[in-house]
């Protein structure tokens, strides 16, 4: 229990009014009381294995004898812990948002071998700032921050996009919510239908759930995969609100497979439903892209811009996140105005008064420089739900890459995942005290429980927030004191504001971190090869069934093994994919399985229920 005295001293910060802004100055009473010395055996072991040739600081590197030298700098004992985390405490007056550090063990040593390191990160962040070609494979600038700043773009031509942008999709936000602008067939809209993936739909969902008012203006829905059960879903969900459905289709390429699948989907649901999609559709995209030329030549109710500078997983402060949030009735101007205040605290050169400096040493830290820590993302309020998921791209598709800026192999990244607390206590948090030493935590703590007004006592003296609380903080004293080290970012409120500040926060956090481990942070040549090979098994499934069609027009009808079919196909070695095709196929009653059975593919033979001779001569 040695931990406790931690525990109740925060328990009465938290009681107090307000967070306090220096919380040395509160006259409390303190007891000694020690916790275990937490040292860091076995730390960097990945370093040992990594064959990377970069500068690792001295902190993280190994001892004479050529074992992993112990990064020293935890504290023993409560009162030198609370010095700690009084010490390192950042506050951000305006956002009410506050970053605590304490609880991972960076030492002075490898803050001050990190300094020339930051210092870099900052100069490139100021570079990337003023419109420098941060993404040299894409040879594009990086302008998210622009979205919250316009002032800062790097010329007027782009500070004008920025703020058409935002007052049309304002203006139309607006139309819409009134009923000035409505569907053809109803009095006025009362649902999205989003229709993105990934970074077209993450951030929209994220600030859809933690944001959207109860009873928003229009209902938000997302159709984020190609999977047809989930989109029947969905529309199976808006039934006969179709006629009402605005339906927002989000893609910066204009390209997706996946996105443009579930156009296609949506629109026979509004043929099928006798509806005009263009009259009800609204198209996010690049000027030019395929997604934008259709609208255009379809004549959708709008089209609003996704610029080149900006990347799928950093566009939340864009026509992305904020047409959405729009309809939703969320205030984007607090949205951007939270995100520019932490912007400017991040542009700060003094690590400690920088908060997403103060991440990106941490992330460095805990997972020496190479990944070899995962971040759990833990935030303690329902609402938030859904930022690990949304960290989860943002910082893995950044970071997670094979070669460095010098074109070093790498294979770099941090694996992120969550869910929220304390549900998960009742899930995975078992291992993370006990079991496998491969991660560390982030705590999102939101000190208001309740709207004012709302709040009552379920036991004498502690209400269901309370609850919540030292879940949190009971928590985070069990894992420390089980050598689990965690940060823990705590905000006021969940505010369209505090949520603005969080998106960018991390936003930066993952640009610095990108810089402290060298590598380009905006582009993803590896979601390539997976597109690739996705776009090879389909040119494959084609080849399989002229080959089966073929055959299946012959009379009689000529089933085939799979040896048969890969030969013909001329590709043998893709035999085990010809067999996955083929089951596919079958369990969606697509191809007939003349003999055998899939659970023995060297049985089978297969044939086509019906001969297609259009296809046997195309
Ligand atoms: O907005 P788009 O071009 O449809 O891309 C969707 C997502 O696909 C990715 O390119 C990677 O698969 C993400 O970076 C992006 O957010």
């Amino acid at each position: 229990m040695a931990s406790i005295s931690t525990f109740k001293l925060e328990r009465l910060i938290h009681k107090a009014s307000s967070f306090p802004s220096s919380p040395s100055s509160l006259q409390l009473p303190l007891r000694k009381e020690s916790i275990p010395f937490l040292c860091r055996t076995n730390r960097a072991s990945t370093l040992l294995t990594q064959s990377i040739a970069r500068e690792i600081p001295a902190s993280l590197s190994k001892s004479n004898d050529g074992l992993p030298k112990p990064k020293q700098g935890l504290e023993k004992d409560s009162i030198a812990l609370w010095h700690r985390y009084v010490d390192w405490l950042y506050q951000h007056k305006e956002l009410g948002l506050y970053l605590d550090v304490s609880r991972i063990g960076f030492t002075d040593e490898f803050v001050a071998e990190m300094e020339p390191r930051l210092q870099a990160a900052f100069k490139a962040m100021d570079e990337l700032d003023k419109g420098a070609i941060a993404n040299p494979d894409e040879g594009r600038m990086v302008g998210h921050y622009w979205l919250r700043n316009p002032k800062l773009a790097p010329n007027s031509f782009l500070r004008l996009q920025i703020e058409n942008t935002l007052e049309a999709l304002g203006k139309f936000a607006d139309d819409v919510v009134i009923g000035k602008i409505k569907p053809p067939s109803a009095g006025r809209f009362t649902h999205i239908l989003s229709v993105g993936i990934g970074g077209s739909a993450l951030g929209p969902q994220f600030v859809a759930e933690a944001l959207a008012p109860d009873n928003p203006p229009l209902k938000i829905r997302f159709i984020d995969n190609t999977d047809p059960a989930g989109i029947d879903h969905q529309i199976a969900q808006l039934g006969a609100e179709l006629a009402s459905t605005l339906v927002i289709v989000v893609s910066k390429s204009g390209g997706t497979p996946e996105t443009r699948n579930g156009l296609l989907e949506v629109q026979k649901a509004f043929r099928e439903a006798g509806l005009d999609f263009s009259k009800q559709g609204v198209a996010i995209t690049q000027e030019n892209s395929l997604l934008d030329n259709t609208a255009r030549i379809e004549g959708w109710l709008a089209r609003f811009p996704m610029f080149d500078w900006v990347g799928g997983r950093t566009s939340e402060m864009s026509a992305v996140g904020l047409l959405a949030a729009a309809l939703q009735g969320i205030d984007i101007k607090e949205m951007l105005a939270g995100a520019a205040l932490m912007d400017d605290a991040n542009r700060t050169n003094v690590v400690r008064n920088n908060p997403a400096a103060l991440l990106a040493l941490c992330w460095y830290w805990a997972s020496d420089g190479v990944g070899s820590k995962d971040m759990v993302v833990l935030p303690y309020k329902d609402s938030l739900l859904l930022f690990s998921r949304y960290l989860q791209q943002l910082v893995m598709e950044s970071l997670g890459k094979e070669f460095d800026l010098d074109g070093n192999r790498v294979n770099q990244g941090i694996t992120v995942y969550g869910n929220k607390g304390s549900t998960d206590q009742h899930a995975y948090i078992q291992q993370l005290r006990e079991g496998v030493h491969n991660f560390f935590v982030t705590f999102i703590e939101v000190l208001r429980d309740r709207p004012p007004g709302h709040d009552w006592e379920l036991e004498p003296g502690v209400t269901c927030g309370d609850y919540l609380f030292g879940m949190l903080q009971g928590t985070r004293s069990a894992l420390y004191s089980n050598e689990r080290e965690s940060i823990t970012v705590t905000v006021q409120e969940v505010t369209p504001r505090s949520v603005g500040a969080l998106v960018a926060l991390y936003e930066r956090a993952v640009g610095i971190y990108a810089a402290l481990v060298n590598v380009n942070a905006y582009h993803q040549p590896g979601v390539e090869a997976g597109k690739k090979a996705a776009g090879e098994v389909l040119a494959l499934q084609k080849r399989v069934l002229a080959v089966l069609n073929e055959a299946s027009c012959k009379e009689p009808v000529e089933p085939l093994t799979l040896e048969e079919v890969s030969e013909r196909c001329h590709a043998p070695e893709d035999i085990e994919m010809i067999y996955k095709i083929i089951a596919h196929m079958a369990a969606n009653d697509r191809a007939l399985i003349a003999e055998g059975s899939c659970g023995s593919p060297r049985s089978i033979k297969v044939f086509l229920g019906e001969c297609n001779v259009d296809q046997l001569y195309a």
